[in-house]
């Protein structure tokens, strides 16, 4: 039987899209075999829905900020990011707009982390390509500008 994928999508927010340097990680705090682990905020994709849409409202949900949406993170091949056997992920960048980010839903800590930092905290498995992906992002200096 196959197995359907599982579209999610999440945010690298940074300082500033035009020269970021710090990127917000959440740490989960469930399901249990995630909690304690960070990972960059974001959800599931609701049938019907539109990806950016579906971030939007996740953002607003989890941390109660509404952002802009700079350039996404491509990975290697192909847009989508394989987080595990059963889930892939898209990531965009993006910069606060509104709110104070708090950890109101699914994670109970939030820390902006230089690039030098980055390995501070355990992240999901998945995540550790799409991490080391955006450390030469907030090291090299570039703007992820949409
Ligand atoms: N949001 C997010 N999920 C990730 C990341 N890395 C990773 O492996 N995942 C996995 C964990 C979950 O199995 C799945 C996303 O599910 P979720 O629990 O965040 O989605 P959701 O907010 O829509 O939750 P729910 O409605 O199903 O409760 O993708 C990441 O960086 N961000």
């Amino acid at each position: 039987m196959q197995t359907r994928t599982v579209d999610v999508v999440a945010a690298a927010i940074v300082d500033h899209l035009d020269r970021p340097t710090r990127l917000l990680a959440a740490r989960r705090s469930a399901p249990a075999a995630l909690a304690g682990r960070w990972e960059l905020p974001g959800g599931k994709v609701e049938p019907g829905e539109e990806r950016h849409a579906a971030l939007h409202r996740e953002l607003a949900e989890e941390l109660g900020v509404t952002v802009a949406l700079g350039a996404e993170l491509i990975a290697p091949e192909g847009a989508a990011w394989p987080i595990t056997a059963t889930h892939r992920m898209r990531v965009w960048f993006a910069s606060l707009v509104d709110g104070t980010p708090a950890p109101l839903e699914d994670h109970d800590e939030l820390r902006w982390l230089a690039a030098d930092e980055l390995d501070d905290v355990p992240w999901l498995d998945g995540d550790v390509p799409i991490v080391a992906a955006l450390a030469r992002h907030l090291a090299g200096g570039r703007a992820v500008t949409g």
